[in-house]
This record gives C-alpha cells, sequence and structure tokens, in this order.
C-alpha cells in the first residue's frame, strides 16, 4: 500500500489542478469533433445503490498529521451483497467491491447521471485501456457527488444532464500518462488527441499533471447532454483535446460553443466547483475532503 502526500502547487487552491482560469487562447486550426466508437461503458444512472465490504485500502498517507488518512474502513455499507431494494435488478457483482471510507460511485448517487469513461476504453489519448481502470465507473468523494447531483439537478431543469468522462484517477494512471509521454516512438492517438502539441510537452503546458487532483476523488471530467436527443452538448472541441482551443476564453470557438462551455462552468461554479482553464471539461470541488491525499485504488 503506497500513498503520496502533496503539498502545495498551484496558484489558487494550492494544489496542482486548482482553478487556473484566465489564460488566453492561443491561435491554431479547430480541429473537427473526432469520431469514436461508442465505448463500451456508456450507459445512463438509475439511481443510488449500496455496496459492501472489500478487505483492504490501498490509499494511506505517509504523514498522518496532514491528511485524513484512509482507515481500512468501508463507507455506505448498508446492505451485504445482495439486491438494492430501490432497485430492480441485483446490483452486478464487479460493483459489489465497497469503496475506501468517503468514497462513492457517482452514477448510484447521481440519478439521471451519463457516463463514458474513456479510460477504461482504447479511445483515449494513450489508445488503450488505463492501469487502474478495471471497470467503466466514476468514483467520487461523497462531496463531490453530492454537489454533481446538485449541478445535475440545476441543469436538468433546462433539458441537460451531465456525463462524466473521469472522475477519481488511480496514481498508477498518472504513472501511466508519465510513462506515455515519455515515449516519443508512440504517437498512435496523436492525430485526435495532441495534433499540434509534442506529447513530450503534455504536462509542462498543463495537459497532463504528475500529481492530479483526480487521484484526490473530488476532481472531475464531464460535459453536458440533450436530454431530449442525448446528443452531446456542442463544447467547440472534443474531450481531451490538447491544445489551445479546449481552453476556456478561446477565440477559436463560435459564440454558441462559447455559451455552452459557460453553461457547465456556471453550473458547476454555483454548486462550489473550480475550472482548470486550459480544460473546459475538468473541474475540482473547492472544499475537497482529501486535499492532500492521492489515492491508489483500482476503479472496479
Ligand atoms: C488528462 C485530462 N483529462 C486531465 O484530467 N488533465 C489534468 C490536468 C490532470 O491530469 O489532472
Ligand atoms: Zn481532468
Amino acid at each position: 500500500m503506497t500513498l503520496i502526500v502533496s503539498s502545495a502547487c498551484s496558484a489558487a487552491s494550492g494544489r496542482e489542478n486548482g482553478n487556473e482560469a484566465g489564460s488566453s487562447a492561443e491561435a491554431i486550426p479547430a480541429p473537427s469533433a473526432a469520431a469514436r466508437p461508442t465505448a463500451s461503458g456508456s450507459f445512463e444512472s438509475g439511481g443510488p445503490s449500496i455496496h459492501s465490504p472489500r478487505p483492504s485500502a490501498e490509499g494511506a498517507s505517509e504523514d498522518a498529521t496532514e491528511s485524513p488518512e484512509p482507515t481500512g474502513v468501508y463507507a455506505d455499507i448498508s446492505g451485504s451483497n445482495a439486491t438494492d431494494p430501490r432497485r430492480e435488478t441485483p446490483i452486478p457483482a464487479h460493483r459489489r467491491n465497497g469503496l475506501p471510507k468517503g468514497f462513492v460511485y457517482a452514477d448510484e448517487a447521481i440519478p439521471g447521471l451519463k457516463l463514458d469513461i474513456r479510460y477504461s476504453t482504447d479511445y483515449n489519448f494513450v489508445g488503450k485501456p488505463i492501469d487502474g481502470y478495471l471497470a467503466p465507473l466514476a468514483i467520487l468523494t461523497k462531496e463531490a457527488a453530492e454537489a454533481l447531483k446538485q449541478v445535475n439537478e440545476d441543469l436538468g431543469k433546462d433539458g441537460y444532464a451531465l456525463k462524466i468522462y473521469d472522475a477519481y484517477r488511480p496514481r498508477k494512471a498518472v504513472a501511466e500518462f508519465v510513462a506515455w509521454a515519455a515515449d516519443a516512438k508512440d504517437t498512435k492517438m496523436k492525430e485526435d488527441f495532441y495534433p499540434d502539441v509534442n506529447k513530450k510537452d503534455a504536462f509542462k503546458l498543463g495537459y497532463l499533471a504528475h500529481k492530479s487532483g483526480h487521484s484526490r476523488g473530488s476532481t472531475v471530467d464531464l460535459t453536458i447532454v440533450d436530454k431530449a436527443t442525448g446528443e452531446d452538448v456542442d463544447m467547440g472541441s472534443p474531450y481531451d483535446l490538447f491544445s489551445p482551443i479546449s481552453s476556456h476564453g478561446t477565440e477559436q470557438i463560435t459564440k454558441e460553443q462559447s455559451a455552452n462551455r459557460n453553461r457547465l462552468k456556471t453550473a458547476m461554479e454555483k454548486r462550489g466547483f473550480l475550472s482548470l482553464n486550459k480544460e473546459w471539461w475538468h473541474y475540482t470541488l473547492k472544499k475537497e475532503p482529501f486535499p492532500d491525499t492521492y489515492f491508489d485504488f483500482d476503479i472496479e
């Protein structure tokens, strides 16, 4: 069991991946939205559920005085392993493993939520499922999930729903991103995800983080879908396009696309999330419960 503990990194939050809103766009041609295969993990949430425990936590702290150390006690164990009375069908076996204390499955906490967990599929900037993503699920801290539930309700009144691309991210996944960036020979997904960026610069340019807020469990990558059509709202650039066109405030997109990004941003900020200037899809809960703890348990 290993875990690293952060110290201050970025401006606004004191952590890498805090709010760095404010940088301006650079001029590049707008890439077309990437056509992609249907992600095997895409589905819509049916509402709250329960989990049973699993034997041990993989998260631990190097500095118990500074971070809330996972204790090996697991949260939300209101039933053992069978059927949630609120669901019509049994909880699938792969989802009965329980979670570290303080974490929940996002789709079970947020009715109507959609998931498209790219890092559990081949369609991401690496081009294969990423370490630690054993299932196409989104895991968040309870606080982040509760805030996101409110965002989803707010947007629902206007006919929209949230779709999550990534939530909690194990440190082993971040380590895979680091190795990927260092491997200059592998440019398999360049065209779709980093056409104008040298992958070795992805961290330096802020598109990836060595200590990602995602590993703290209260950071989420997401977009909005139209509930009536099920279609993604047009954000002007696809998810995980490492390019200036993905920045808030870019002048490379239309007014309508900009308004769509702002719809998401306004809704997220209203419920306590901070944006990341470089990536329109990335948000971190301001009052996150584990501000200094980087977890490494698998998503399953
Ligand atoms: C890789 C992208 N989805 C992302 O989350 N980037 C930020 C900067 C991160 O790695 O934390
Ligand atoms: Zn992100």
